[in-house]
Formats: structure tokens, C-alpha cells, sequence
């Protein structure tokens, strides 16, 4: 069954409406172009947009506000030029309060599911580092525009997390199973050249304004098709594996606890916060 489709019937509700959310402080802030009806979606929390509860929560009401609005596109950008996000905030999984613990992985389903499953099509600008919960934002956007210089990955293993199944899946969809298989094994991080090969991302750009022009052209080619085709066909592909996801969504979310709270994780991670500041201050 469908979850959410187009409806073409309130596209004249949208023709009205055009919106410009969030306040300057807002951890996501929104603008909509009321000519073409695209959303730019901001992720705005320094220093790195790492995916705290609080982050995750504004991405999952951001994209449900959108969906209710019936924009005709978005692309998904950080405010930094360096970092488009760190991926799960690191300080969340540190000697965590259980029940905070288990509500950040939920709202990472939450996250994935929400932006997995847009009825309107999703770009993400990738103009920044994007490594494990950064890539995969990425992963749950239709197509990806990256600038040059960066890296890109699900390097979860290296840091002693596993990669849950739904994100292997998304993994498995853009580049294939044989090497979804390695580099969420190995826990691979690419350059932005590498990613292009690998059929990680779509396209280079070698900064944002170019990045921008791609992502609008990959919105444009929807302009002359029916929306209800469009976002009814990429549904009828996504809708299954986000079922899968919430069927097995209190099991994974018990495993990541088991995971964070064993005490070799606990110290492994210490020792990776060190490395990333003594990284810092050579
Ligand atoms: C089946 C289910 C079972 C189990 C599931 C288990 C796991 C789930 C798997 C997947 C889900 C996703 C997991 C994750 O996302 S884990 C997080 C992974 N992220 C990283 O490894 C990134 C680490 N950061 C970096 O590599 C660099 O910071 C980065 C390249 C992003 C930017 O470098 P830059 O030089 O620009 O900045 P820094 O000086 O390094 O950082 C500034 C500041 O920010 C802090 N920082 C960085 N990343 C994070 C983070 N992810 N969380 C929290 N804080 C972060 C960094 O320490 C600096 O702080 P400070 O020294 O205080 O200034």
C-alpha cells in the first residue's frame, strides 16, 4: 500500500501558500521559492551539524511540514562549507541516559524513514564531510550533488558501531550489493572523485553555487511530469523497505543499546574523541 502520495488535488492550496519557516536560531531552517516551489533546507547546528535527538527531531518536522505544504522539490544543504554533518552526535552514545538512548536511535529511524520517503523529489547538496548519519542523509535524498575535497562514507565500523539492515539496504540500492557489502564492512570513507566513481553520488561540483545550479537542473527534469506518477512510483519502490524498517524497529533499536553500552565500546570511544582533538591540535 502507499503510504503518502501526491495529491494533485491541493496543488492550488500550494499555489497560494508559500512559506519561509524558522527563525534565525532554528537547528533547520527552511526556505520555499514561491516561483518554482523548491525547498532549501538548511541543517544549522555548529560546529559540525552532528545529528543530536534535538537535530533529528526539527529534520523529522521539517520534512512532515513539507510534505503537508506540497512543494515540488527540495534540496537538503548544511550551513557550513566544511562539514555537511558529522553524523550521530558522538556525545549522545558517551555514558548515556538509556532512555534518551533509545530515543535517538528511534529518531534515526525517524529521520531515514521521513526522508526516504518524501512524495516530492530530494537532492542532497553535499557541501561538506559527510561521514556515517551524514551519508546517510545523503543516501535517503533521490540524487546527490557533492562538492570536490570531501569524504563521504559509512564508516561506522571503524568506530565499533554496526551498520543497522535499513541502512545497508539504502547502501546496497545506489551502489550495488557486492559493494555495499565491502565498505559497509570495511567501513570505507571516499573522496569526493571516489564517490562519483563508486555511484555514490551523482555529480562533482567544484563549489556551492555550482552545486546548487545541479541540484535545481535534477528538480527541473519533474517540471513537465505528472507529480502523482512521479512521487506514486518512487513510493511503490521505498515503501517496502521502510515496512521492513518499522516491523524490526524495537529489535534494532535494543541492539544499538546492547552495542553502545558494552564497556569495549565505551572505551573505544574515548580514545576516538581523543584522536579527533589531538587531529585537531597538530
Ligand atoms: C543494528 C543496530 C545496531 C547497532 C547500530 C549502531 C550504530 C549505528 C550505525 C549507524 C548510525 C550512525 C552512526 C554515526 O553517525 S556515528 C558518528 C560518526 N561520525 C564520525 O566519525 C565523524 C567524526 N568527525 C570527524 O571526522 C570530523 O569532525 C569532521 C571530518 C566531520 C570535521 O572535521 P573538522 O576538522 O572540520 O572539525 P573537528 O575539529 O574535527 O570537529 C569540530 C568539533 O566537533 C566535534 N565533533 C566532530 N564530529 C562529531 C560528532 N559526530 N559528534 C559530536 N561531536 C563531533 C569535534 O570533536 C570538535 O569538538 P571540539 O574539539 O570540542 O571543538
Amino acid at each position: 500500500m502507499l503510504r503518502k502520495i501526491f495529491n494533485p488535488a491541493r496543488l492550488s492550496r500550494f499555489q497560494r501558500t508559500m512559506v519561509t519557516v524558522s527563525s534565525s536560531d532554528a537547528l533547520v531552517s527552511t526556505e520555499v521559492d514561491d516561483k518554482t516551489g523548491y525547498a532549501t533546507v538548511t541543517l544549522n547546528r555548529a560546529p559540525v551539524n552532528s545529528l543530536s535527538l534535538e537535530l533529528m527531531t526539527e529534520i523529522v518536522k521539517t520534512v512532515d511540514e513539507l510534505e503537508r505544504s506540497n512543494i515540488r522539490g527540495m534540496v537538503l544543504t548544511s550551513f557550513s562549507n566544511k562539514v555537511f554533518c558529522a553524523g550521530l552526535d558522538i556525545m549522545e552514545m558517551v555514558n548515556p541516559d538509556l532512555d534518551r538512548l533509545r530515543a535517538v536511535w528511534t529518531r534515526l529511524q525517524d529521520t531515514w524513514a521521513s526522508l526516504y520517503g518524501t512524495s516530492f523529489p530530494t537532492v542532497a547538496l553535499i557541501n561538506g564531510h559527510a561521514p556515517a548519519g551524514g551519508c546517510l542523509l545523503a543516501l535517503c535524498c533521490e540524487y546527490r550533488v557533492m562538492c570536490n575535497n570531501f569524504n563521504i562514507g559509512l564508516n561506522e565500523t571503524q568506530l565499533g558501531l554496526a551498520v543497522p539492515p535499513w541502512l545497508q539496504g539504502t547502501m546496497r540500492q545506489t551502489i550495488g550489493t557486492r559493494e555495499a557489502e565491502i565498505h559497509c564492512i570495511k567501513g570505507t570513507m571516499f573522496n569526493s572523485q571516489d564517490a562519483l566513481k563508486i555511484g555514490l553520488v551523482d555529480e562533482l561540483a567544484a563549489e556551492n553555487g555550482e552545486a546548487m545550479q545541479r541540484a535545481l537542473h535534477y528538480l527541473n527534469t519533474f517540471k513537465q511530469m505528472s507529480p502523482y506518477a512521479r512521487s506514486a512510483t518512487k513510493l511503490l519502490m521505498r515503501n517496502k523497505d521502510i515496512e521492513d524498517m518499522k516491523r524490526g524497529r524495537k529489535e534494532d533499536v535494543e541492539r544499538f543499546v546492547e552495542n553502545v553500552m558494552n564497556s569495549d565500546f565505551q572505551n573505544g570511544l574515548t580514545v576516538y574523541l581523543q584522536s579527533l582533538k589531538n587531529r585537531k591540535n597538530k
